[in-house]
């Protein structure tokens, strides 16, 4: 273990033409923390986590990140299998849309797997092996190993994009909106598991979402946006209950109503 972050945020800016996506963003996340970007539709959480995640080239700033082997890199220096590489193992990428993160019309298992094999592993039945551990981790049951995502409900969806990034025991998890678009009750068992595996596995998340609640119940710190910009951080319980900047209290004042 160390003490130094696991990545840092350094003045991080993207502009789409004369349009702002973010601006000047800076912080440090630390092994095994959550942190929760909040804010409006539009306020620049989804370009945030892009450029986090190496999807989106930075108009300004910059990203480092502490590597497996302890040499901390700017990931907009990575050569392209390096880039590769570190999406496959050491990072994961939670989608909204289960459809972008994981493959439709192959079978649980294969998707489970496919990261595996990506690494060079070979052997069917030691693949098959993990691939059911992670589905038993994921609450899916084992009989639906050979049944492709698009037979499974939005929440189970949701459960195996978990277990797909999570097969190569990654140390940062990029969500966005994970839980958007379910049921109340499927929400709450998959903000349940998400957060056992935290605590077991010791990862760390950065997590995008619109719902405080969800902010809530995940995440140690939180970054609230507005306009593009980071308004307020703090510690969650902090910021949710005594918010010091004036569109953060809207923010929390506007949920609490609701
Ligand atoms: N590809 C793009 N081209 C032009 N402008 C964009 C693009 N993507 C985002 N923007 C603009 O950048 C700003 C931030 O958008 P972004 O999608 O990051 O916000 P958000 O907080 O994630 O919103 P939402 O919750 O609706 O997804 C907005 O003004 C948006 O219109």
């Amino acid at each position: 273990m160390t003490d130094e972050p696991l990545l840092r945020a350094r003045g991080l800016t993207k502009h789409y033409g004369e349009r702002i996506g973010c601006a000047d963003v800076s912080f440090d996340l630390y092994e095994g923390e959550v942190l929760a970007i909040v804010g409006e539709s539009g306020s620049g959480k989804s370009t945030l986590l892009g450029l986090l995640a190496n999807e989106l080239p930075a108009t300004a700033g910059e990203v480092l990140y502490r590597m497996r082997d302890g040499i901390v890199r700017d990931i907009a220096s990575l050569s392209e299998p390096e880039r590769r590489l570190l999406a496959r193992t050491d990072w994961g990428y939670v989608r909204q849309d289960s459809r972008e993160g994981l493959r439709m019309r192959v079978s649980a298992g294969a998707n489970v797997g496919e990261r595996l094999m990506a690494l060079g592993e070979r052997r069917y039945a030691g693949i098959r092996e993990t691939a059911l551990t992670w589905l038993d981790r994921v609450e899916i049951a084992r009989n639906r190993i050979d049944d492709r995502p698009t037979d499974f409900s939005g929440g189970m969806r949701q459960r195996l994009q978990i277990a797909r990034n999570l097969v190569t025991n990654p140390r940062l998890v990029f969500m966005d909106e994970p839980t958007s678009g379910l049921d109340v009750s499927v929400q709450a068992r998959l903000l349940d598991l998400v957060r056992g595996l935290v605590a077991d596995l010791g990862l760390a998340i950065v997590i995008v979402t619109h719902d405080l609640a969800v902010a809530r119940l995940l995440s140690h710190r939180i970054v609230v946006m507005r306009r593009g910009r980071v308004v307020e951080t703090g510690l969650t319980d902090q910021v949710l209950d005594d918010p010091r900047d004036a569109y953060s209290q809207l923010l929390v004042s506007s949920v609490l109503a609701a």
